[in-house]
C-alpha cells in the first residue's frame, strides 16, 4: 500500500491486514436492490460518496490491493505502448477453469493463445459475418412479425429484458450451432433438489458470477490453496451445474460429427468450424472451452446493450423520433418522398437490402450515435477482468509493479467529466463530429481512449465487429442498470409505431 500511496495515489480505506476492506463490500452488497448498479461500481460510489472519483486510484476491497485506471492516458499506455508486459491476472483462470477450460478469453497472452485467437477470429470474416446476419436478420423480421400478431390480439405486456434476452439467444445459438434444431433449455440446480429451466446462455452466465465470487469467500482471503476446491453446499452445486452443462455440449458435438459424415453437409455456424479447424478438430475439450466463451461474451454484452437502448428510446425525449425519421428515411423507395413508417410495405428482403453488413456499416448514422452512446453511458462489461505486469513498468509517472493486479474502469473512463460533457446524460450527438457535444467541456478534442467499451490492444473483444453490427411508473424516473452481469426485470407495454 505505501509503495503506491507515496506516488500520491490515492486510497479509499486503510485495510484491514489479509481481509482489506471486505466487511464494507460486504454491507454494501447486502443493501443491493433492483436499482444498483454493478458491485464494481456501486462500492466505489458508496465509498467517494459525492467526491469525484480520481482517474487512478489503489483499492483495497480485498486484502490483495488493486489499481483502479480510468485515465485515458494510461489506458492509451496499456494497450499500445506497454502492451507488450499486460498480461491477465493467472488466478481469475483458476477459479474458471472447470467452466472455460483453456479458452482464450482467461488465458495469459502466449503464444499459443494468439494463434487460437487468430483461428477463431475467422468466424468474423466478412463472407462468413455476411451470411449470419442474413440469418439473423430473417430471424428477427419472423419475430417481430409475431409481436405485431401479438398486439393486434391484444397480448402487448412483455418483460423487456428476458424478451431481448431470449430473442438475441436464438440468433446466437444460430450462429454458433447453425439452423438444425437444438436445446435452448438446460435443468439447472439452484439448491438441492429444487432445479429450474434455464437458457444456456443465462446458465453459463450465473455459473461464471457465482465462480467469480469464490475469491472473496473469507477463508480464500487466506490462502490460494483452496481456488479450485467446491466448498459448502452452493459451491458443489456450481459444479454440478457445470458438469451438466459440458455435458450438453459434448451430446451436441457428437450429433454434429454424425451429420458432418454426410457429404451433403453445408455450415457457416460456429461448431462447424471448429470441427474442421485442425487446431480444434480431435480436441472436444477445448472445442467446449470456445464455446462457452462465445456463448458468454456475446449474448449477455449484446442483450444488455440492445435492452439498454430500447430503454433510452423510451425514457430521453426526441431520441425515439429522430430514430424513426431514419427509419423512413432508409426504407423508402424514394428519398425525395419520404414515406411515414406505417406506410413503408416492410417486407423480409427490404429488411436484408437495407440491414445488410455494408448497409449497417455506412449508411445507418443516428443507429450508429445511438449505439456508440448506450455503449458509453452505460458498457455491458462495466471493467476489464484484473490484469498485471510481467516486467516493473512506469506508466504515465506512475511505477507499477509486477506483485499488484490493475483494473480498467471502463464506466468510470467512460464519466470522465474531463472528457465528456454532462457525462450523465444520454447525448448520442457526442459521437457526431459536426455536433458541439463531440468536444470535451473545455472544447478540445477527446482523448482516444476516452471511449472503450471493446477493451483494447492485444486482446480487444473479439467479437467487436459482430457485436457494432414500462409498465411501473417508477422505471420513467429511474433506470435499472443493466450489465452483462444481471438479469433484469422491467416490465413494458408494447404498441406499433404510428
Ligand atoms: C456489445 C457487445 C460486446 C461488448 C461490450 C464486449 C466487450 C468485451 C470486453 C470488455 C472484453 C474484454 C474482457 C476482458 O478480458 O477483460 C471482451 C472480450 C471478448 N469478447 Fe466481447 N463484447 C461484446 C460482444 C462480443 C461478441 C458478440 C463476441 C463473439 C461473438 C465477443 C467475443 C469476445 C471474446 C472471444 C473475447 C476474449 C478476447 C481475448 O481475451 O483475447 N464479444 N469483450
Amino acid at each position: 500500500m505505501w509503495y503506491y500511496t507515496r506516488q500520491c495515489l490515492h486510497c479509499p480505506r486503510i485495510p484491514w491486514p489479509i481481509l482489506g476492506d471486505i466487511f464494507t463490500l460486504q454491507r454494501v452488497i447486502a443493501g443491493f436492490t433492483e436499482y444498483s448498479d454493478s458491485q464494481l461500481v456501486e462500492y466505489y460510489n458508496f465509498i467517494y460518496k459525492d467526491k469525484p472519483i480520481p482517474s487512478v486510484f489503489i483499492d483495497f476491497r480485498t486484502g490483495e490491493g488493486q489499481l483502479i485506471i480510468s485515465d485515458p492516458e494510461m489506458v492509451q499506455e496499456i494497450y499500445v505502448t506497454k502492451a507488450k508486459y499486460v498480461d491477465k491476472y493467472h488466478r481469475g483462470k483458476k477459479f474458471q477453469h472447470d467452466l472455460f477450460g483453456e479458452s482464450i478469453l482467461f488465458d495469459r497472452t502466449t503464444e499459443v493463445q494468439a494463434m487460437r485467437r487468430k483461428r477463431l477470429s475467422t468466424a468474423f470474416y466478412k463472407e462468413k459475418m455476411t451470411q449470419n446476419l442474413n440469418i439473423i436478420i430473417k430471424q428477427t423480421f419472423n419475430w417481430v412479425q409475431g409481436i405485431k400478431q401479438d398486439i393486434k390480439q391484444g397480448k402487448n405486456e412483455r418483460e423487456l429484458g428476458s424478451m431481448i434476452g431470449e430473442h438475441l439467444l436464438d440468433c446466437i445459438l444460430t450462429s454458433v450451432f447453425g439452423e438444425t434444431k437444438h436445446k435452448k433449455f438446460l435443468k439447472y440446480i439452484i439448491e438441492g433438489d429444487n432445479t429450474e429451466d434455464a437458457s444456456l446462455t443465462v446458465i453459463v452466465s450465473r455459473i461464471f458470477i457465482k465462480l467469480s465470487r469464490k475469491p472473496f469467500r473469507v477463508f480464500r482471503l487466506f490462502t490460494h490453496s483452496l481456488d479450485t476446491w467446491y466448498i459448502g453446499e452452493d459451491e458443489k452445486n456450481i459444479h454440478k451445474n457445470i458438469i451438466n452443462y459440458r455435458n450438453m455440449l459434448s451430446e451436441l458435438i457428437y450429433e454434429r460429427r454424425q451429420a458432418m459424415k454426410d457429404p451433403n453437409f453445408d455450415g457457416a455456424d460456429f461448431l462447424t468450424l471448429l470441427l474442421t479447424d485442425d487446431l480444434y478438430r480431435e480436441d472436444d475439450n477445448l472445442i467446449k472451452d470456445e464455446i462457452t466463451t462465445f456463448l458468454f461474451a456475446s449474448t449477455q454484452t449484446t442483450a444488455a446493450t440492445i435492452t439498454n437502448l430500447m430503454y433510452y428510446l423510451e425514457f430521453v425525449p426526441n431520441v425515439r423520433q429522430k430514430l424513426v425519421d431514419e427509419i423512413c428515411t432508409m426504407l423508402s423507395p424514394d428519398r425525395e418522398k419520404l414515406l411515414k413508417i406505417d406506410q413503408i410495405d416492410m417486407t423480409q428482403e427490404l429488411w436484408i437490402e437495407k440491414l445488410g453488413y455494408d448497409k449497417l456499416q455506412d449508411d445507418w448514422k443516428y443507429l450508429y450515435l445511438l449505439i456508440q452512446e448506450t455503449l458509453r453511458i452505460e458498457p455491458p462489461v462495466r471493467a476489464s477482468t484484473p490484469l498485471q505486469l510481467s516486467e516493473k513498468q512506469n506508466i504515465c509517472g506512475i511505477d507499477i509493479d509486477t506483485n499488484i493486479t490493475f483494473q480498467i474502469h471502463f464506466y468510470f473512463l467512460q464519466r470522465n467529466p474531463k472528457e465528456w460533457q454532462q457525462p450523465d446524460k444520454f447525448i448520442p450527438e457526442r459521437f457526431d463530429p459536426e455536433s458541439p457535444f463531440y468536444l470535451t467541456p473545455d472544447g478540445k478534442k477527446r482523448k482516444p481512449n476516452s471511449f472503450s467499451p471493446f477493451f483494447g490492444g492485444k486482446r480487444i473483444c473479439l467479437g467487436k465487429t459482430f457485436a457494432e453490427n414500462f409498465k411501473k411508473p417508477i422505471h420513467y424516473e429511474k433506470k435499472v442498470p443493466k450489465t452483462f452481469f444481471n438479469e433484469i426485470n422491467v416490465p413494458i407495454i408494447l404498441s406499433t409505431i404510428k
